[in-house]
């Protein structure tokens, strides 16, 4: 079915289950993610947090389940120039220049011709069209990669650890960022597992092995656990949910 209302959620998972490597890895996730939000998903290493991503992108297999993205079931190919997604590795090539990658990736979508420098100036390299980008700082490199996802204005924005190696200007500049492109009615789904970064997002997914720990803002999670900081409220919500669970298993 065809999202009609802009006021519909960006994405919507239901029942997701995926197994990897013949291990379970998500166990029947449901979420919605708001049109317009910066919604953070947070959850220990090897929690599930890039299978999600995947499996929102469409790009995974899943086992059951429906994943829905801007109207369309994940992966359609409708959606391919309103998604855009940057992965843990960088996805530009390193023996071409700035400007040629993005000007090659803006072809291949079939971005308009000025998006290359639209898009360096939104992620502060203007100027550097020329450097290669196998000589640029590991930083520098993920910011080319984001550059490259926001060619042709995709309308949802999936970014596995963005900020990672990033030092404090360049990850508030972007967040920056992130905020101003969601006032435009873009929605930004972004993982981390730097729990400080949760009170820069307007929602916050909390993952554990695989379950969705709390969907909530990070302020009504301080309020429902009573701790000081995210990081604490999640440590709160691991420790009940264990307790559930023993409870349950006796
Ligand atoms: N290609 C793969 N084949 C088999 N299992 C995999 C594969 N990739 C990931 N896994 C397993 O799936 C589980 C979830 O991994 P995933 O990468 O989704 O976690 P994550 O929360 O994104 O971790 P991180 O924060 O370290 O990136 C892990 O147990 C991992 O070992």
């Amino acid at each position: 079915m065809m999202n009609s209302s802009a006021a519909a959620d960006a994405v919507e998972v239901s029942g997701l289950t995926v197994v990897r490597g013949g291990r379970p890895v998500l166990h029947g996730i449901d979420l919605d993610v708001a049109t317009g939000s910066v919604t953070g998903l947070l959850g220990p290493s090897g929690c599930g947090k890039t299978t999600l991503l995947r499996s929102i992108v469409g790009v995974q297999k899943i086992q059951a389940g429906t994943v829905t993205v801007l109207g369309r079931p994940a992966g359609s190919p409708e959606l391919r120039d309103r998604v855009g997604y940057v992965t843990q590795a960088p996805s530009v090539y390193a023996d071409l220049g700035i400007g040629a990658n993005l000007r090659y990736f803006a072809e291949v979508l079939g971005a308009p011709r000025s998006d290359p420098a639209r898009v360096l100036e939104q992620v502060g390299l203007a100027g550097r069209e020329k450097d290669l980008v196998g000589q640029l700082s590991g930083g520098q490199r993920a910011r080319v990669s984001l550059a490259a996802a926001l060619l042709g204005s995709p309308r949802l924005l999936v970014l596995d650890e963005p900020t990672v190696g990033l030092d404090p200007v360049l990850r508030q500049d972007l967040w920056q960022l992130f905020h101003r492109l969601a006032d435009d009615g873009v929605t930004l789904l972004v993982s981390s597992h730097v729990m400080d970064e949760a009170a820069r997002c307007t929602r916050l997914l909390l993952m554990r092995d695989g379950r969705m720990l709390a969907d909530d803002t990070p302020a009504a999670l301080l309020a429902a656990t009573g701790a000081p900081d995210i990081e604490s409220a999640f440590l709160a919500l691991v420790s009940g949910a264990d307790r559930q669970d023993a409870g349950e298993a006796r």
